[in-house]
């Protein structure tokens, strides 16, 4: 199949050009290159271009003519959409939107759509299902739930199907490390403590010590990359063969507060680093925890890699190879 993917010079966006790219599709990334990487595209055609030029994107559809999208392309950190909401609104849904305007208008019926456990807020009851309700407590996730909503609506108007995917705490690498998070400033947590670890940050902050958990700092599911990407393929194919549309959770249904995460690095790297306790982080919910029982059943999503310790190795093998790779071209 022809497979448009935006986004796909990203972190999370290019290990599924990966996935997608040795199962045989044909790919064409579309991507600002805003954070992603030319190196990064495994497989297929990269256009340089951004979701808000309409008519790029569209002289690229009518060129490249895909069978499906898979939809990346987004600004994703929690924090900075609650200092610069209208910079999320933006590209997120306004972004989604003329994406969705150009694929109705060159008849492309298919999207896989990159949504996120953020849509939740503070969710009631963890492990969460997507049954629950959406109650997003930062702009980051209230611009991913407005997109669910007109994707709902579209679905409904037009003879166009998708799936969201709603991916927790994405995390860890290539396993044979080709590709990784590559960003010029770590936030995620884990990328962050491993930097911490090599050097690059004097100490690792805790945002936060007193949720209402277990040891007072925030709980995630984080999930290996690579999972993921299988994830996606299995909804193309769901998608290819006819089902209907549908929002599934992708997670393993088990969280790590923030201090085992710090535990676990300092273990898999051997190198204990300098820890702060600092107040909570705006926008940050306590506990995010995935009952991603509906993605195994309909889909036969079978993941591989549920194993904190491998997570971080591969993250860990990775930054590793990132530091040979910038003091060679320094
Ligand atoms: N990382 C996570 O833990 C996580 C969790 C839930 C959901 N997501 C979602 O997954 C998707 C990918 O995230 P990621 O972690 O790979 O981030 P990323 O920043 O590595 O990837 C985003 C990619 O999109 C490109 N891009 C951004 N805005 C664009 C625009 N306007 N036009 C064209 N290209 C643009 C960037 O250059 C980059 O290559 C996002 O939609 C994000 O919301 C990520
Ligand atoms: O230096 C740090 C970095 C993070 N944290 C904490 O670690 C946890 C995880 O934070 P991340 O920044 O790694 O990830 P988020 O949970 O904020 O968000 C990630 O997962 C979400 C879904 O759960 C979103 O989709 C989002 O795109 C993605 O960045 C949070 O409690 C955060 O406060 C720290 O204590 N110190």
């Amino acid at each position: 199949m022809k497979i448009l993917v935006t986004g796909g010079a990203g972190y999370i966006g290019s290990h599924v050009v990966k996935a997608l790219g040795l199962e045989g599709h044909e790919l064409l990334v579309y991507d600002n290159l805003s954070t992603g990487h030319e190196w990064a595209v495994m497989y297929g055609t990269l256009v340089k271009g951004d979701l808000e030029d309409r008519a790029l994107l569209e002289k690229v559809f009518r060129e490249f003519r895909p069978d499906a999208v898979m939809h990346f392309a987004a600004s994703i950190q929690v924090e900075e959409s609650v200092r610069r909401p209208l910079l999320y609104y933006g590209n997120n849904t306004a972004g989604t939107l003329n994406l969705l305007d150009v694929m109705v208008r060159t008849g492309v019926r298919c999207l896989v759509h990159s949504s996120t456990a953020a849509v939740y807020g503070i969710p009631d009851v963890v492990p969460v299902a997507e049954t629950a309700p959406l109650a997003p407590i930062n702009p980051y996730g209230s611009s991913k739930a407005m997109v669910e909503k007109i994707l709902a609506d579209l679905a409904l108007a037009e003879d166009f199907r998708y799936v969201a995917i709603r991916y927790f705490n994405v995390a860890g690498a290539d396993v044979a490390c080709r590709l990784g998070q590559a960003y010029r400033e770590a936030t995620h947590l884990i990328t962050r403590a491993l930097k911490t670890a090599h050097g690059q940050y004097e100490r690792l902050q805790i945002f936060g010590t007193d949720y209402q958990t277990p040891d007072g700092t925030c709980i995630r599911d984080y999930i290996h990359v690579d999972d993921l990407a299988a994830a996606h393929v299995l909804a193309l194919d769901y998608l290819t063969e006819g089902g209907a549309s549908e929002i599934v959770n992708c997670g393993y249904g088990h969280g790590f507060s923030v201090r085992e995460v710090i535990e676990a690095v300092a273990h898999v790297t051997g190198t204990p680093f300098p820890v702060e306790e600092t107040g909570r982080r705006p926008g940050d919910p306590p506990a995010l925890v995935a009952d991603s029982s509906k993605l195994r059943s309909l889909m036969k999503w079978e993941p591989q890699y549920d194993n904190l310790d491998f997570i971080i190795r591969t993250a860990w093998e990775w930054e590793l190879a990132l530091k040979r790779r910038e003091s060679c071209a320094a």
